[in-house]
């Protein structure tokens, strides 16, 4: 696509977009901008031959009632670079499923206490791609690459949404400096006198679905997109692009390139999710019981990934006394209330309890108050240890993949 256009920023209108004219800022080089109609003809020819003649996968998108292609393996992808890969086989690990990978060029690995699975490693879009097409089953990847090339395709499913890595948001920033120095929301920014159907807002944004969606639903008539493969804050300096559309966490690059987000402007929020196929799971033999087992592992970890384990000593007369001391307290309930045992000691040849072990889980934020509340309530010799792994009763995420997918 890129070779038909002047430079790598494509232009292309949204449903609700109009041609560009003068910058506002400084002048666009004057390769920047290709005139809306051959820019138009030249995407659309271009992406429908595309479109026609390749496919990302065995197929361009499922067919609700295709038939599973047969195999033995259960297929997870997992990001093959870039910021999400050792960070997904990181928290393989820390639940005890430990990828086997001979070495960083190869693209398939095993993780030996799933015998039935095997990974494949795939830049984060082609997972999606390759969930829809029916070549992967299983995938780790960020909410933001899910829903922009998912584009809400119903045999996506979310099996757990927080994998607790790959955080960030994807949010519309702008220049803080020229006429953009008093606007701070979505709002302000839409009712711009600049914007019109003959120069409306242009936006650089790598996300040209969920972009135009977005502002559509915001009711943005004037804005018109466009895409690069990189860097985008640099647009608006260039003269390119008015405001982007693009992935935050830290908000350095955002400040290094003298732009700011806007109140409302936020598209999502992201973290790295595990999905899988709906077809995968009701129809391939196996698949559903390798998902059971990487959620109840997920779910255990995650879970205890948050909580510290508290154990402390307490004088009392009886346990349903020190309970009641404890339970007075607004932290110390712990997971299910707090287990309290009897320490027994010998005096004089006698045994006796006068101290009651006290065990509970507490939030990591919370710990510091809970132990000014144990020791409040009497509490001595705290101990603190890291907690490995919760299996719950149940698994609360289980429960609800099996409703969405009617089972
Ligand atoms: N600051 C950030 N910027 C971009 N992505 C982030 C950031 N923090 C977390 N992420 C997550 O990492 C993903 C991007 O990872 P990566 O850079 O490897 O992929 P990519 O650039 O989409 O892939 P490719 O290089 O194949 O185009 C995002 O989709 C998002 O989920
Ligand atoms: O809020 P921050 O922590 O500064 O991170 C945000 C930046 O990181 C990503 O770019 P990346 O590093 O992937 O480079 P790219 O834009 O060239 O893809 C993203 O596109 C932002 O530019
Ligand atoms: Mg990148």
């Amino acid at each position: 696509m890129s070779l038909l256009l002047p430079t790598n920023l494509q232009q292309y209108p949204s449903s609700s977009s109009f041609p560009s004219s003068t910058p506002l800022l400084s002048p666009p080089p004057s390769t920047a901008f290709v005139p809306r109609r051959r820019c138009l003809r030249l995407v659309t020819s271009c992406v429908s031959t595309v479109q026609s003649s390749v496919a990302n996968g065995s197929s361009p998108a499922p067919a609700p009632a295709a038939v599973v292609v047969e195999r033995d393996q259960i297929r997870l992808g997992l990001p093959s670079k870039g910021r999400m890969a050792a960070d997904a086989i990181d928290l393989l690990k820390d639940c005890q499923l430990f990828v086997k990978q001979v070495n960083p060029r190869q693209y398939v690995a095993q993780i030996p206490q799933l015998p039935n699975t095997e990974v494949w490693f795939q830049r984060p879009k082609d997972i999606v791609r390759k969930l829809l097409s029916g070549d992967l089953d299983l995938g780790i990847v960020g909410l933001d690459t899910l829903s922009e090339y998912g584009q809400e395709n119903e045999d996506l499913i979310i099996v757990h949404e927080a994998l607790n890595f790959g955080d960030c948001h994807l949010s519309i920033a702008i220049p803080n400096y020229g006429i953009f120095e008093n606007i701070n929301s979505l709002k302000e920014l839409a009712q711009m006198p600049q914007w019109s159907e003959e120069r409306p807002l242009r936006l650089a944004t790598g996300f040209t679905y969920l972009g135009p969606k977005f502002m559509k639903e915001n009711g943005i008539k004037h804005v018109v997109f466009s895409t690069a493969d990189g860097a985008l804050e640099a647009a608006p300096a260039m003269g390119i692009a008015d405001a982007i559309l693009d992935l935050v966490s830290s908000g350095t690059t955002l400040k290094e390139n003298n732009l700011k987000e806007i109140e409302g402007g936020v598209v999502l929020e992201s973290q790295a999710a595990l999905v899988a196929s709906r077809r995968a799971l009701t129809e391939r033999k196996g698949a559903l019981n390798t998902v059971h087992e990487i959620l109840e592992r997920l779910e255990a970890h995650l879970k205890a990934d948050g909580q510290f384990t508290v154990v402390a000593n307490m004088r009392g007369n009886s346990a349903q006394e020190v309970a009641e001391r404890v339970l007075s307290q607004p932290s110390l309930s712990g997971l299910q209330g707090p287990t309290i045992s009897p320490v027994y000691s010998t005096q004089n040849g006698k045994v006796s309890v006068d101290y009651y072990a006290i065990v509970i889980c507490v939030p990591k934020k919370a710990l510091y108050d809970s132990v000014k509340q144990l020791r409040a309530v009497g509490g001595s010799g705290v101990l603190v240890s890291p907690l490995t792994y919760i299996f719950d009763e149940d698994t609360p995420r289980w429960g609800q993949l099996l409703r969405k997918l009617g089972l």
